[in-house]
């Protein structure tokens, strides 16, 4: 399954390449200046063209919200005299492939910088700039339909004071697109993502103001480099696409890495500083693999590389533990008082891929979604964990039950099991997920383990779970689990709840809803309709009327370096 539709924000499939002080190519402090793209050719100036329906929450709604908001800003700045002011300018705008000085004024949610030309009013979106930051862009496309225009960053001709080069890790940042923020210091990047989840509800949510509670400052990533799990780089097929390869096909190898920003080419990299050791080692594998294998690929691929734990033991902490029969001698090796872990890289879809969240041990189709910053997911399932229930619940029933839907391997269900006396049930729309879920669930002793395939029993289990559309999830659960003593847990793919569930939740009406997401801004939409209590208006006569309150928002930063931030808000129904 690819990364889009497991909901995974694609962007982190990143490439870079770490550092080495005074190694080939590595950048060094009053080196060289931090550049961007410096080929490429100018783009033709295009007509203006009809827009696209943009998909909600998607990156275009996200920057046309914020283009708006700055332009609106502007004109309440200005009066009367600033309303003509973009419209007029549109005419006159900049030929694509000229190349501008800008002043950056904002940092958009999509991570890119907003900027403007001295005496103009017209918003330039720069990548890989801060607020602060006069940067050297070239105009790549003019979105004249909605006020923007896109560049390609080129070079910073006076820093911001939130800028420091000497942070960057990569000698590919300003290129590739899967790291944004690698100049900031991590304080900073975390204030961001703050600041990214307050302008998700004010723009997305549809809710006064009053009914947001204060945005909790964003959690950090215990590791901010060499934390990612799993990349997937890709390369192209041959030249021409011939199926008889390329001409000389000892001697040719592709650009194998991630997406350049603003092109679909392939930007070859050999090293992704943001991803683990083993993932690291696993790029390096493959591009040798690839060295002499490409003549035989007749199309391009996308290659998986994802990290897989094997745990030992050990029996004191001076225990010498050695490699386990099938693991590769050098594989990385990460040592404790209790246990040896040794991490390697998978690139099989469907081998087992296998993590440990503190005791909890996870199992997954290497190619089926898991949260893929293992380094956070200890202090967030705590903070989970802490809050799954209402903290003061002397007045009412207490809570027993526990729904996750959209729940994946079972990472919800299996590691808050042990506060839900009544059970959990897990539902998810991918298959292999649902059946990984069960045999996880009997690895960690919440479910027997069935001879046959080691799946848990699907019928005596304190964790239960079933493979269908998340709806379907309200047949199995009415007359069974008591709203009233029931959490919902949602963790929807970027794309939030289809309103069918939103509606059939209403209609359940759950006591308390944590709703978990890697985008903020579909978050933001749907617990907007919660906190109305009405999906797209549309309600049923007689339909029982349900709202919910917002108890807490706050960010995770499962993604550091990236424009990206995990939103969880906890939610309260309001009982009449
Ligand atoms: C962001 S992942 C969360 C998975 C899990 N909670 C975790 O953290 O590992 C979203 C999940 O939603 C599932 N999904 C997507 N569309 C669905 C649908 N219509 N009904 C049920 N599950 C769906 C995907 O298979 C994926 O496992």
């Amino acid at each position: 399954m690819s990364a889009m539709a497991t909901g995974q924000p694609t962007p982190h499939d990143a490439g870079a390449a770490p550092r080495a002080p005074g190694s080939d190519g590595a950048k060094q402090p009053g080196k060289r200046p931090f550049q961007g793209r410096q080929h490429g050719k100018p783009v033709k100036h295009r007509k203006k063209k009809q827009p696209k329906p943009v998909q909600e929450g998607s990156p275009e709604e996200v920057l046309l919200a914020e283009v708006q908001a700055m332009l609106k800003l502007q004109r309440i700045s200005e009066g009367p005299e600033g309303e003509a002011g973009p419209e007029v300018e549109s005419a006159s705008l900049p030929d694509y492939g000229t190349e501008l000085e800008l002043d950056v004024v904002e940092l958009s949610s999509t991570g890119d910088g907003l900027a403007r030309q001295k005496g103009s009013h017209h918003i330039y979106v720069v990548p890989f700039s801060v607020p602060g930051d006069t940067v050297k862009a070239r105009v790549r496309h003019h979105n004249l339909d909605d006020g923007y225009t896109l560049t390609d960053f080129l070079s910073v001709i006076t820093p911001s004071p939130l800028r420091d080069d000497s942070r960057i890790q990569c000698r590919y940042f300003g290129v590739c697109s899967g790291c944004q923020f690698q100049m900031l210091d991590y304080a900073e990047q975390l204030k961001i993502k703050r600041n990214i989840v307050v302008k998700a509800y004010r723009s997305f949510s549809g809710l006064a103001p009053e009914l947001v509670p204060d945005i909790l400052p964003t959690i950090g990533s215990p590791l901010q480099y060499g934390y990612r799990t799993k990349l997937t780089p890709h390369f192209d097929g041959p030249p021409g696409n011939s199926r008889r390869g390329p001409k000389n096909p000892h001697t040719f190898m592709p650009p194998f890495g991630f997406t350049p920003k603003g092109t679909r080419k392939v930007l070859d990299i050999e090293d992704c500083p943001i991803g683990t050791e083993a993932v690291r080692r696993g790029l390096t594998a493959e591009r040798k693999r690839l060295e002499t294998e490409y003549s035989q690929y007749v199309k391009g691929a996308t290659i998986l590389l994802r990290e897989s734990t094997t745990r030992v033991p050990k029996s004191s902490p001076t225990d010498r533990v050695s490699v386990p029969d099938g693991i590769p001698a050098d594989a990385v090796r990460v040592e404790t008082d209790t246990h040896v872990d040794f991490k390697t890289c998978i690139t099989d879809q469907n081998a087992t891929a296998r993590e440990y969240i503190d005791d909890f041990v996870f199992t997954n189709p290497a190619g089926a979604f898991f949260q893929n910053n293992n380094s956070i997911l200890s202090p967030f399932t705590a903070y989970i964990r802490e809050h799954i229930l209402p903290r003061d619940d002397s007045s009412q029933k207490p809570i027993r039950y526990l729904i996750d839907a959209y729940s994946g391997s079972g990472l919800f269900t299996i590691t808050q099991a042990s506060l839900f006396p009544g059970g959990s049930i897990g539902i998810d729309i991918a298959e292999k997920s649902i059946a990984f879920a069960r045999r996880n669930a009997a690895l960690n002793g919440l479910a027997r383990a069935s001879p046959e395939n080691g799946e848990g029993n699907k019928e005596d289990a304190r964790c239960r779970f079933i493979a269908a559309d998340a709806p379907e999830l309200f047949k199995s659960v009415r007359g069974v689990y008591d709203p009233d003593e029931t959490v919902v847990v949602l963790d929807p793919p970027r794309k939030g709840c289809d309103a069918s569930f939103l509606r059939q939740l209403l209609e359940y009406a759950p006591r308390r809803v944590v709703y978990v997401s890697c985008n903020v801004h579909t978050q933001a939409r749907d617990v907007g309709m919660l906190v109305r209590g009405a999906v797209e208006g549309a309600e049923k006569e007689g339909e029982k009327k349900v709202r919910y309150a917002i108890e807490s928002i706050r960010g995770f930063d499962f993604f550091p370096q990236t424009g990206h931030v995990e939103g969880v808000a906890v939610l309260n129904r309001v009982d009449a």
